[in-house]
């Protein structure tokens, strides 16, 4: 049997925009066929699809493996990780090379392509973040653009004295992004104030996790976002807000979008899943393993809302900032919650809690969720068609979905090196059955498949779709400003009062 060669049968395909029913043919890891009764050629491998969805491989935009944060490391690494994303239907991640402070941005890129080229089970992507400016940051930028893939820069408006950059600096990044055609993507919570607030929980005694919500409640997350726009609109350039976790967020860029300002937002897995009065639970491992930032709010109305907003469109793509810590690293904090690193799990079950949450509740169509969970991601970050859809053409990355089959998410069962799930206990009804990356199979009947290292990294060229239009209405804006009436003045400058 050739390696990334399978025939799926009586499956109903789901893209962004139709359903209908096919049988699929991969060859070597590209979509050969799409049609009625395709007769399986001698030796080649058959999955019958028969009542189930076939949808694109999924799209998780936001991952940090074996990230280096808060004196610790994320215990999900390239191997482990990829491994919980297949599981789940997820095919291709984008994690985040984070320079520390004064770093070289090729020296960290390397490192983290090292990392990940040795174990990835999945296709990957690298987006960069931005944790200082310098002239030689603005051409480390122009080089991971031009020669490394890169299309997506982050900068953090929180952790202080770490990632954090001032306005000053973003305006820089952002204005640089627009010339290298990269998106700009923010981490929108206000640093000063979080620190401010920090400092004040602690005086007062409150150290335990719920001190992490406190002082970094939704109205700083919105503040921040609400900058972050604009500054990225006064550079004229597309900007993407990660993990947006309030409603209060998502009312701004939703709000941005109505004046037509090019803002996507991306809602996460943890705040579509749960809410974050865990952050309250009595027993300290719980309520520290929900920890993470920005805050999983305690608004039981959140999850529906930002669920609501991503059916309307006003939100685009679900990501997850999988970035998993184990008990004894969250106790890191057990006598000050700043001091708990910050991150949960998502990777794994992703899909299924927005096909629960999304699908089931009568909020998102098969074809909308193909939109949130893969294909809009393939678009704001240059890889669609080649991710993202089911296409003759297309990547053979596909996903057999019983919509009718159940599991009750646990730590127990779930394929994260952590030991807490933040959605335990959650029944979903729609799963992965069977995941296929480049037409092998890596995820079938409960068993994986994979073989470390052997995802491919997926370089993503600038000036995607994002950017359509953006020349064009820099032209008319600065034809506004010199239509600007400037007459010489009459009347004296200054009138001296006798
Ligand atoms: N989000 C989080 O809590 N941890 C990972 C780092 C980040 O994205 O802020
Ligand atoms: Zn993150």
């Amino acid at each position: 049997m050739t390696k990334g060669t399978i025939l799926i049968k009586n499956g109903t395909v789901v893209n962004d925009d139709r359903h209908f029913k096919s049988d699929v043919l991969v060859e070597n890891g590209i979509i050969k066929e799409i049609s009625k009764n395709i007769e399986p050629k001698d030796g080649i491998q058959v999955v019958d699809a028969t009542d189930k969805l076939l949808v694109p491989g999924g799209i998780d935009t936001h991952t940090h493996f074996q990230l280096p944060f808060m004196g610790t490391v994320s215990v999900d690494d390239f191997d482990i990780g990829t491994q919980a994303a297949v599981a789940g239907g997820t095919t291709f991640i984008i994690d985040f090379v984070i320079p520390t402070r004064g770093q070289s941005l090729l020296e960290a890129y390397d490192q983290w392509k090292r990392w990940a080229d040795e174990k990835v089970n999945c296709d990957y992507s690298l987006h960069v973040a931005i944790t200082w400016w310098s002239e030689q940051v603005s051409k480390e930028m122009e080089i991971l653009v031009k020669e490394r893939g890169v299309n997506s820069f982050k900068c953090f408006m929180a952790y202080k004295n770490s990632f954090m950059v001032t306005d000053e600096e973003m305006y820089h990044i952002f204005k640089r992004c627009k010339e290298l055609g990269a998106i700009a993507q923010v981490h929108a919570e206000n640093g000063d104030m979080v620190f401010e607030g920090q400092k004040k929980m602690l005086d007062m005694g409150i150290t335990g996790p719920e001190g992490h919500e406190l002082s970094r409640p939704e109205a700083l997350e919105a503040e921040a976002t609400n900058r972050a726009i604009i500054i990225a609109d006064r550079v004229s350039t597309p900007v993407y807000i990660v993990h947006v976790q309030s409603i209060g967020a998502a009312d701004v860029i939703c709000k941005h979008r109505k004046e037509g300002v090019r803002v996507y937002g991306e809602p996460i897995a943890a705040g579509l899943g749960v809410d974050g009065s865990h952050m309250w639970n009595h027993d300290w491992r719980h309520a520290a393993a929900f920890v993470m930032g920005p805050p999983i709010r305690p608004d039981p109305r959140t999850k529906e809302v930002l669920m609501d907003y991503l059916a309307r469109g006003d939100l685009d793509c679900v990501g997850t900032d999988n970035c998993t810590f184990c008990a004894e690293q969250k106790a890191l904090g057990k006598d000050d919650f700043t001091k708990i690193p910050n991150g949960v799990n998502g990777v794994e079950d992703r899909m299924s809690i927005v096909w629960e949450n999304g699908v089931n509740k009568g909020k998102l169509t098969w074809c909308q969720f193909v939109r949130a969970t893969s294909s809009e991601a393939a678009r704001i970050f240059n890889v669609y068609p080649r991710k993202g859809r089911i296409d003759i053409g297309c990547d053979g990355d596909i996903v057999v979905w019983d919509l009718n089959q159940s599991k009750t998410i646990s730590k127990d069962t779930h394929h994260h090196a952590v030991d807490f799930n933040i959605f335990e206990g959650i029944k979903v009804t729609g799963i992965a059955t069977t995941t296929i990356v480049a037409g092998n199979i890596v995820w079938s009947n409960n068993k994986l498949s994979c073989v470390k290292g052997s995802g491919q990294f997926v370089p993503r060229p600038p000036f995607g779709p994002v950017f359509d239009g953006i020349e064009q209405r820099d032209i008319v804006r600065n034809e506004l400003l010199r239509k600007v009436d400037r007459k010489p003045y009459d009347g004296p400058v200054i009138q001296l009062n006798k």
